[in-house]
């Protein structure tokens, strides 16, 4: 089998952890280019096409990666899972770097990792594989409906997967408060927030 040794990047930085279950947490962000779920909220529309961005070798990732203290990588996009990440991932191990990846749950995942959060989209069906290997699953609330859409979710991950709904940034206003209502009556669910976009770090 082939190993995949480069990636399209559009972008990495070491920032902090701004949503779910590592929220707070430095982590540093390798987001691939390339995604074709086409959600209308997206807040990152300048990753879905994977030849606007550069080919990029694993090795130079790691260079950039090593000269931080991080001991946390978040493989990111566009939708990461679209690739296979299982040399990457291998050698962030190596150097004792956890890793977690966001992903839509579209493309089954090929490699090792951490922490997988299932971020699933009304735009294209999650694959199978998604719901066995969630470890968070975080919805994104748009509108009311989503709650239950958000449940019927829920009901398909494994027992030990936690649970989140976090606002759609724009609908914020909107929506928290009944997000917060909801997550009262459901305490089952938990609030995930893009705190980096408060903090105005990326
Ligand atoms: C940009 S996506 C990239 C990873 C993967 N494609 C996915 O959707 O999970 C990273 C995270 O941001 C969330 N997200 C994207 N746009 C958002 C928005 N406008 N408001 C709130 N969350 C958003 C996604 O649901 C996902 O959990
Ligand atoms: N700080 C920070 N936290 C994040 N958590 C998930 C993000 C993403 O775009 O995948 C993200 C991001 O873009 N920045
Ligand atoms: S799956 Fe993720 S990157 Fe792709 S359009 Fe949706 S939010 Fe954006
Ligand atoms: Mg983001």
């Amino acid at each position: 089998m082939e190993v995949v040794k480069s990636f399209p990047v559009m972008e990495e930085f070491y920032t902090i952890q701004g949503e779910g279950s590592y929220s707070g947490r430095a982590a540093y962000f390798v987001r691939l280019g390339g995604c074709d779920v086409g959600c209308v909220w997206c807040d990152v529309k300048e990753s879905w096409d994977a030849e606007k961005h550069p080919e990029t070798p694993v090795a130079a990732l790691l260079e950039k990666i090593t000269a931080t203290k991080t001991d946390f990588v978040v493989i990111t996009g566009g939708e990461p899972a679209m690739y296979d990440l299982s040399y990457f991932v291998d050698e962030l191990h190596k150097l004792g770097i956890e890793v977690a990846i966001e992903t839509s749950g579209c493309y089954p995942l090929k490699g090792d990792i951490d922490w997988y959060c299932f971020s699933p989209k009304k735009f294209k069906a999650p694959v199978e594989d998604a719901y066995a290997k969630a470890k968070e699953l975080k919805v994104v609330i748009f509108n009311k409906s989503d709650f239950q859409w958000a449940e019927d979710h829920a009901a398909k991950v494994n027992d030990a997967c936690k649970l989140y709904l976090q606002p759609e940034w724009s609908k914020e206003a909107k929506m928290l408060p009944l997000i917060i209502d909801y997550v009262k009556e459901n305490p089952q669910w938990r609030i995930s927030l893009q705190t980096h976009k408060y903090m105005q770090i990326p």
